[in-house]
């Protein structure tokens, strides 16, 4: 049964259609691609999904619950994490504090005893730390912890919101152009991270990628967008032969990057 199911998703901007009757789903425990070219409206679905943009028509459904109905925040809780094209990270915070910062959807303990710093909170606090380290050392940045986020190498605080991410403990983590910006061997360890994110943690992943390479290497479906519609849905073989992909992808500014592989 499908994870993350939409359904006939319909999104408008002042009489802009940049969704159009969208239709695909996200298997448990998958990778599935979301590619197209600039402007098809990748980012804008993942939006519609968490929550920050309203589709006017259509049903987001998750585990059992109707997304469309929930504000950003419940969608967190629902399960579905994201990380975004542009890396965001809290720019006063060490590395270890916007990863706790993600735990924050999952405690119990509530504000008032954390101004009162009660047993309670401490307690919740020092398992939110512990839990923080643990998704820090998956991803593969504890040791740079204490230093503030921003101060990393790019690629690193790419992990560290990915980290950030996991700490709200999703069944569904969006990650939204992960590889922009990474070199080969970046690349090359993120598909081994993505991987393990599945397998090790159970987590479906839903992704947007211009990195074609990547893209094929790693999916088990992908679904194309283009000009807010799914042209072609199937497997990384079935995409790479459909003649309307490539004609979607033909004289764009990133046609080459599809046709090269
Ligand atoms: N808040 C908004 N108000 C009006 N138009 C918007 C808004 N958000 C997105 N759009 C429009 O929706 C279209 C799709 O944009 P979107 O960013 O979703 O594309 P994309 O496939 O993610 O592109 P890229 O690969 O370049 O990131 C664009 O024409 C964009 O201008």
């Amino acid at each position: 049964m499908a994870l993350l199911s939409l359904s006939a998703v319909t999104l408008t901007f002042a009489g802009n259609t940049v969704l159009n009757e969208v239709s695909f789903n996200v298997a448990e425990r998958s990778v599935t691609s979301l590619i197209g070219p600039n402007g098809a409206g990748k980012t804008s679905l993942f939006n519609s999904i968490t929550g920050f943009y309203k589709p006017q028509q259509g049903s987001i459904r998750f585990d059992g619950t109707e997304l469309l109905k929930l504000k950003p925040h419940q969608v967190t809780k629902a399960g579905i994490a994201r990380t975004f094209q542009n890396v965001r990270l809290f720019r006063e915070m060490t590395v270890l504090e916007n990863v706790m910062s993600g735990a924050h959807c999952r405690t119990s303990a509530g504000a008032f005893a954390a101004i009162l710093r009660t047993p309670a909170q401490r307690r919740e606090e020092e398992e939110i730390r512990a839990r923080a380290r643990q998704h820090l050392e998956f991803v593969g940045v504890w040791a740079e912890q204490g230093r503030i986020a921003t101060t990393l190498a790019y690629g690193h605080q790419r992990r560290v919101e990915i980290a950030r991410a996991l700490a709200t403990e999703p069944k569904l983590l969006l990650l939204d152009e992960p590889a922009a910006g990474l070199n080969p061997t970046e690349k090359h360890d993120l598909v081994q991270l993505i991987r393990r994110i599945r397998d090790e943690m159970g987590i479906a992943v839903l992704l947007i990628e211009h990195d074609m390479g990547l893209v094929m290497q790693i999916s088990e479906n992908i679904s194309v967008l283009d000009h807010g519609e799914i042209i072609a849905e199937g497997t990384p073989k079935q995409i790479q032969s459909d003649h309307t992909v490539i004609e979607a992808y033909l004289g764009r500014d990133d046609g080459e990057a599809f046709l090269d592989e």
